[in-house]
């Protein structure tokens, strides 16, 4: 391994720096690339918060369930139900996480982690435990007559010398709904079963959005389920939300440079004070308490600090702020290229023409070929595969939907289409996108005509994007 190239952590990097002369700049640099550090982890989900925040009750009860399997090995099973991004994989890690301090817990219990959305059948599911449980090599070859047969096989093979004791096994299943899907939902059935009967102390952990999670099971799955249920609805008020905001943003008391880390957390203080955070933090409440939003908005307003600006601004948070709230669908049209802005300028005459009636390829090119007619001169004729290219690339984009994705009988020509975008989402960019062109390119001077509104352009690509004006 070539150490010398190996990048130094950041402490001994930043320790090192501190003694040279003039060294105050990387060591800003240091500073500043360890808080984003830092906090793209906490943002990411890839660091757990110490506490469940305002689930305390919730979080009792599940470590409470989890315990007696792995201490007293008791089996059981358990819902928990929630909307997206109110924490039921972050509760329950904490709860992991907190059991498995316990030494003769971490040396005896075993985890199973299986996602409705991977594990999209039994046999997947089945194949994902084995490897979970590292008994492929005891499974071998063996051919199984059921599903049951085969995880009775391998929860024996988990027991130990003495016969008499199982390790305990926790069976997460995130997206719980969708193992209702599967075949006559054989492998929740027999996990059910196995939680019900004394065989083996397993706990089996869903996770689901859905509140009629129940009504998708079976009769006889129904009623080998324990019925334990923990709801997370988020009774986060604005006091505990704007706590959380200051606490998600504050650095930890072990970052390398402590003054910075002080100046810091004084800045986070402040910036809590200023008024304009405090509005935009209490639309984005209004709007979402989960956490998901709010890393969202923090993720951005730190991506901001850099060097020269070493601590969060309210401006920052109003930018995040700003481009966190972002149509992304008219975002889109800023990166179109003319031709394909010329195309959705035909289709919305058509929808404005035949009063929001789909449309197909061939009406959408003579319309723009129409237009080509009459300015002749500021637009490139293009040839009928390119524009296809260019409608399919509209499609892509979801910018234009089939009417009927299920018809495929028809030529690509002529299947009707719709457009995706209002009114609301056309104006504005479009003047930013010509207002762009204009500025990026300068080489031909041209002097507009009555439809640009006596505007002076600047070259010909920002011609053909103001000509599209006229035709809007
Ligand atoms: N009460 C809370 N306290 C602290 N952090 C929280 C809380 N609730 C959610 N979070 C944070 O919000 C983010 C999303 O949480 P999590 O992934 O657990 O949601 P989820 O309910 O499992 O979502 P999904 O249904 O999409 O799987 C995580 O970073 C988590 O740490």
């Amino acid at each position: 391994m070539d150490f010398v190239s190996q990048p130094l952590p950041v402490s001994v990097n930043y320790m090192m720096s501190k003694h040279k002369s003039g060294a105050n700049c990387s060591a800003a640099g240091e500073c500043v690339s360890e808080v984003q550090r830092i906090l793209r982890e906490r943002f990411c989900h890839q660091r757990l918060p110490d506490k469940p925040m305002g689930l305390e009750s919730q979080y009792k009860h599940l470590l409470e369930l989890l315990r007696r399997t792995a201490v007293h090995g008791e089996s059981n099973s358990v819902l928990i139900v929630g909307p997206r991004g109110a924490g039921k994989t972050m509760l329950l890690s904490c709860a992991l996480r907190e059991l498995l301090d316990l030494q003769e817990v971490k040396k005896n219990v075993l985890l199973v982690q299986l996602s409705g959305l991977l594990q999209t059948d039994d046999r997947i599911a089945l194949r994902e435990i084995t490897r979970q449980l590292h008994l492929e090599n005891v499974v071998g070859d063996r051919v199984f007559g059921s599903f049951a047969e085969n995880l009775v096989f391998l929860l024996e093979a988990l027991k130990k010398g003495d016969k008499s004791s199982s390790r305990p096994v926790f069976f997460i299943l995130e997206e719980f709904d969708l193992f209702a899907h599967h075949k006559n939902q054989t492998l929740l059935y027999n996990l059910l079963d196995v939680s019900q009967s004394a065989q083996t102390p397993v706990t089996v952990v869903g996770l689901t959005c859905r509140l009629d999670v129940l009504e998708l099971l079976e009769k006889r799955v129904k009623s080998r389920f324990s019925h334990r249920q923990i709801h997370l609805l988020s009774s986060l008020s604005f006091c505990q939300y704007r706590d959380a905001f200051r606490s998600k943003l504050s650095l930890p008391d072990d970052f390398p440079d402590s003054k910075f880390s002080q100046d810091w957390n004084v800045s986070i203080l402040k910036l809590c004070e200023d008024k304009s955070v405090d509005e935009i933090l209490r639309k984005h409440f209004n709007s979402s308490t989960d956490f998901r939003s709010l890393h969202l908005l923090l993720l951005l307003a730190v991506s901001r600090v850099s060097v020269s600006n070493p601590t969060l601004r309210a401006a920052d948070i109003l930018e995040a702020s700003r481009m966190s709230n972002a149509d992304t669908k008219a975002n889109i049209l800023h990166g179109l290229s003319i031709l394909e802005l010329c195309l959705i300028i035909a289709m919305k005459h058509l929808n404005d023409t035949y009063e929001g009636e789909p449309f197909n390829f061939q009406m959408v090119h003579n319309e723009f070929k129409k237009f080509i007619q009459r300015k002749s001169h500021s637009i490139h004729n293009f040839e009928q595969p390119v524009v296809l290219k260019a409608f399919e690339h509209l499609l892509q984009l979801e910018l234009i939907r089939p009417v009927d994705a299920g018809v495929c009988k028809v030529q690509r020509e002529y299947q009707l289409m719709c457009l995706m975008l209002d009114q609301t989402q056309f104006r504005p960019q479009w003047r930013a996108r010509s207002g762009q062109l204009m500025q990026e390119k300068s080489d031909e001077m041209w002097q507009g005509d009555e439809n640009t509104k006596g505007m002076t352009l600047q070259n010909s690509a920002t011609l053909s994007t103001l000509a599209c004006l006229s035709l809007a």
